[in-house]
């Protein structure tokens, strides 16, 4: 199974990377739509029924599959020998940073799942607020990979 993994390494990094590629990608836009369906359509109507049926297929079809894609794949990295040694720090920093990237997630589908009952108590500039966390998390996880401190 090691052999397996060390044969595998680049081809578990590339995935891992498409997949985080994916997961970025729906956690960057989704919380736009929520801003626009927020100030510009509210919570009833054709439009809204567009909006939530948007966010649905954003976070089912792409969000959470890349999510789970991207922990499958970044835990095979870390089974394999001679990637992680648990006394460097950015394992800490990059683990602590994805775990916040999961949570961020997983407020986002509670989100999704309000306005699909027409229901959101965030504003406009809250959304816009925490549009950045995943930038923030990003560039702190990115760094941790390269520059292994
Ligand atoms: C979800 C849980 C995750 C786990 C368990 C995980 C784990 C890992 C591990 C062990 C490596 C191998 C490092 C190496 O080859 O030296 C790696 C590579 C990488 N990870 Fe993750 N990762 C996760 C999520 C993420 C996220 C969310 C991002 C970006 C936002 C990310 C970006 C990268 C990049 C760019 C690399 C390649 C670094 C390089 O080869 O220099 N990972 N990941």
């Amino acid at each position: 199974m090691t052999d397996l993994l060390i044969t595998a390494y680049p081809w578990i990094k590339g995935f891992h990377i498409i997949s985080v590629i994916s997961w970025m990608a729906a956690l960057f836009y989704l919380p736009r739509l929520m801003v626009h369906h927020t100030e510009q359509v509210g919570l009833s109507g054709d439009t809204h029924k567009l909006f939530a049926m948007m966010e649905f297929k954003l976070a089912k079809v792409i969000m959470s599959p890349a999510m789970m894609a991207t922990w499958v794949f970044g835990l095979l990295l870390v089974a394999t020998p001679g990637i992680v040694y648990w006394g460097d720090i950015w394992p800490w920093t990059k683990g602590a940073s994805v775990i916040a990237m999961t949570v961020f997630h997983l407020w986002l589908m509670r989100r999704m799942k309000g306005f699909q009952r027409g229901e959101n108590t965030v504003t406009g500039s809250q959304y816009r607020m925490m549009n950045e966390v995943p930038t923030l998390l990003m560039i702190f996880i990115v760094f941790s990979v390269t520059v292994k401190f």
